[in-house]
């Protein structure tokens, strides 16, 4: 059965629109297990943009699945992961200027940056996993620096149009594969949807799919544990 991980990171964004105390992430938290959920991912930005430090606090002493933090190879945040102690820790890449994360990391380019990070939350008995575009090379720099897992960047799959599609699905699976046979876990994320998941999902060995922001668009009209669950209903009708 595929693993789903709800990334409330946006019901933050709503908060801090007013800089106020609602919606709290904590609350959707909640709600998305009740709705499901086998994991909360929440991405401590540097610049906090949505999801706060308190946040962070309190979904790791409340959370009752997985705890999956998302955090740049900063020293800052990484030292506030390794305090807080998630049951996973996400490296992604992070500029100020980005809307959302663009690309993977650039793990076969790395100056040490990466390593150390890794370093720090594996002697914290944090589990670690590299967010990566599907590149056969990335998947294979990343399971040389001993983490648990990789995420598969899968916003090309979910922009991409017509005859793209199937190239960039083509690329998941053949990174995917990379992945099994170094026998790190599989994980995806970024833009999958209600209507986009199914492909990813079916990918052979996938075992995580993290998805945030369609999920909090279909919870502003539906609620969190109704949008939850009817995500959880399509990757059980469709994966088993
Ligand atoms: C790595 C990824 O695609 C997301 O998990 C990340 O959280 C996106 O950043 P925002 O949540 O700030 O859009
Ligand atoms: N790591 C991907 C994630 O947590 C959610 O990304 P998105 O669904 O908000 O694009």
């Amino acid at each position: 059965m595929i693993e789903l991980g709800v990334n409330i990171d946006h019901v933050a964004t709503v908060r801090q629109a007013r800089r106020t105390y609602e919606p709290d992430p904590v609350i959707a938290a909640a709600l998305a297990e009740q709705g499901g959920a086998d994991g909360i991912t929440f991405h401590l930005r540097e610049d906090r943009r949505h999801i706060q430090d308190r946040d962070v606090e309190v979904l790791i002493q409340t959370v009752t699945v997985k705890t999956n933090m998302e955090i740049a190879c900063a020293d800052e945040v990484v030292g506030i992961a390794c305090r807080l102690k998630p049951d996973w820790a996400l490296l992604v890449p992070e500029s100020r200027q980005e809307v959302t994360t663009e690309g993977g990391l650039n793990v076969t380019g790395d100056d040490g940056r990466i390593a150390r990070a890794v370093a720090r939350l594996k002697d914290q008995g944090i589990l670690t996993s590299l967010f990566i575009d599907p590149d056969p090379a990335q998947v294979a720099a990343s399971a040389a620096l001993g983490v648990d897992a990789v995420e598969l960047h899968t916003g090309p799959y979910a922009l991409a149009k017509r005859d793209a599609i199937q190239h960039e699905l083509q690329r998941l699976i053949d990174s995917g594969k990379v992945a099994s046979d170094a026998g790190i876990r599989l994980h995806a994320g970024h833009g999958l949807n209600y209507n986009n998941v199914r492909p990813v999902a079916r990918i052979p060995d996938m075992i995580e799919l993290n998805i945030g922001h369609a999920i909090v668009s279909r919870a502003v009209m539906v609620g969190m544990r109704d949008a939850v669950a009817e995500m959880r209903r399509i990757l059980d009708v469709c994966c088993g």
